[in-house]
């Protein structure tokens, strides 16, 4: 950039992006953005700044994001011999500092399925000790849910009960304390069973432990991208982990949450940081911006006084398309053949909801080389190609056309997660996961569907789609 001295071979910030990166190096700062706008470019260009630039306090720096998948392309947007910068994800961090403490040895911490387990058979302990509940027929990725909730607040049992917390589960006095019950079982078993951890537990163990620690910190700057579902422990441990005179800085979309519903920015504990909006989208075109605005105003999606509303894009392009198939097998070979044909000068991708339908999707691929998004990517592929995988795992990525095949009303919202959640908070998450979707489209975007389509999406009388009837084009 020039006069700063970063010198990356990436967009060069316009307006103010160049005043994000040049935020004061001390204190907090957090910066809200719109789909599009340039949160994560921004965070490498200030993640750079403080680890090599910043004249007074430049320093050790680590660059956090959310999942595996986005480390490895941000390490593919960043020069490898970029010194005093480290970039993970949080769990990788709070890994490292439990273990430098000698508070986290191998397989301490129960993989997804065991503490779903263990929640399941403390619920029917419970259950049998103090008698029948509606709550006990829950589902445990309901109680799972709960826990994640509860240990990201860090709430006591009298907050937890008094809680509102603006989630759309409607819970009664009486519930939360048996639910209360629940995870206290769950604390028990664990323990028994030699489990230390599971996955929610580390913000908050680590931001005790960091809160005692009085040795030099590792990391003076800390830069946090997607940090939407950073519960407040996770913040306070960060708070905790930045150097003496360092900075925090957090770049989020609300829009986007897909793990921490019903979690607001005020609710993290960063009352003093100095806020920042990004309105201006730079991915999208200006019709797929318009259609992911009106998915955001529809009742199903959680209002929340943290949402940006993206100005209109410069960029004109050819309205979202929306296809019907005869059924869902025609959709996916549709989706493989257009992918297939447009891949040979641009980046395709086709996401889907479920991580089960990705297998079936990969069989229709046959030969043709895709990458699944997926952790196990450990280098980014530069240059055209397909890409596959759920709207989970594209969150921070884009592609010059997505395609998005299953938007049946019976698929989405997804049946799992409304026994789970209930139809209320199932749709309000479901619709953040499209939002994330379709707002990965740079160029184009196709929709899919067999059935009705998902009442999810704004309706095809909106003018916001063409439709396509029959076979593929
Ligand atoms: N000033 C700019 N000039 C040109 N392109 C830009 C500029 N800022 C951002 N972009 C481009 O816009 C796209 C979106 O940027 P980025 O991925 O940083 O956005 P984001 O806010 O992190 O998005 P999301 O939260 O939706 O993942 C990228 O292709 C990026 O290079």
């Amino acid at each position: 950039m020039a006069g700063s001295g970063i010198a990356l071979r990436l967009p060069a910030p316009v307006g103010k992006q160049k005043d994000v990166i040049y935020l004061d190096e001390g204190g907090e700062h957090l910066v809200l953005g719109t789909a599009g706008s340039g949160k994560t470019l921004m965070a490498i260009y200030r993640a750079v700044y403080l680890a090599q630039h910043a004249p007074r306090n430049a320093g050790s720096t680590l660059l956090l994001t959310f999942h595996q998948t986005l480390v490895t392309y941000i390490k593919s947007l960043v020069p490898a011999d970029t010194k005093q910068l480290t970039i993970e994800t949080f769990h990788g961090f709070a890994r490292g500092y439990l273990a430098s403490q000698d508070m986290l040895r191998d397989n301490e911490i129960l993989t997804p399925s065991n503490h779903e387990r263990f929640l399941a058979h403390a619920a029917a302990q419970v259950a049998s000790r103090l008698g029948t509940s509606t709550i006990f027929d829950k589902k445990p990725a309901f109680f799972a849910d709960e826990y994640r909730f509860i240990v990201g607040h860090r709430q006591r049992r009298d907050q937890y009960i008094a809680a509102n917390d603006g989630r759309g589960h409607a819970l009664n006095q009486q519930q939360r304390s048996r639910i209360y019950d629940v995870m206290e079982r769950y604390w028990s078993l664990r323990r028994e069973h030699g489990f230390r951890y599971c996955w929610d537990d580390l913000a908050p163990i680590a931001a005790r432990q960091l809160r005692g620690d009085t040795t030099e910190r590792r990391y003076k700057h800390i830069v946090v991208d997607e940090s939407q579902d950073l519960p407040p422990a996770a913040v306070d441990a960060l708070t905790q982990a930045t150097g003496v005179g360092g900075s925090l800085t957090l770049f989020g979309d609300y829009a986007q949450q897909i793990h921490l519903a019903g979690t607001a920015s005020a609710d993290i504990g960063l009352e003093n940081a100095k806020l920042t909006i990004f309105q201006d989208n730079y991915r999208n075109t200006a019709q797929i911006s318009r259609l992911a605005l009106a998915l955001s105003r529809l009742p199903t999606f959680r209002s929340n006084a943290d949402l940006v509303e993206p100005r209109e894009p410069r960029a004109d392009g050819a309205p979202p398309t929306i296809w019907r198939h005869a059924d869902q097998t025609q959709q996916m070979t549709a989706a493989v053949q257009l992918a297939q044909q447009d891949s040979s000068s641009r980046q395709v991708a086709i996401l889907l909801r479920r991580r089960e339908d990705e297998a079936d999707l990969r069989r229709l691929l046959g030969r043709t080389p895709a990458t699944r998004l997926h952790r196990s990517v450990r280098i980014w592929p530069m240059g055209s190609g397909v890409f596959y995988g759920t709207y989970h795992a594209a969150r921070g990525l884009e592609f010059d056309t997505v395609i998005m095949p299953l938007l049946d009303e019976n698929l989405v919202p997804n049946q799992r997660e409304i026994e789970v959640l209930g139809r209320e908070e199932a749709a309000a998450r479901e619709s953040n996961l499209l939002y994330v979707g379709i707002t990965r489209a740079k160029a184009n975007l196709v929709l899919m569907h067999s059935s009705s389509l998902t009442s999810l999406l704004p309706s095809p009388s909106s003018g916001l789609f063409t439709e396509v009837s029959g076979a593929a084009p």
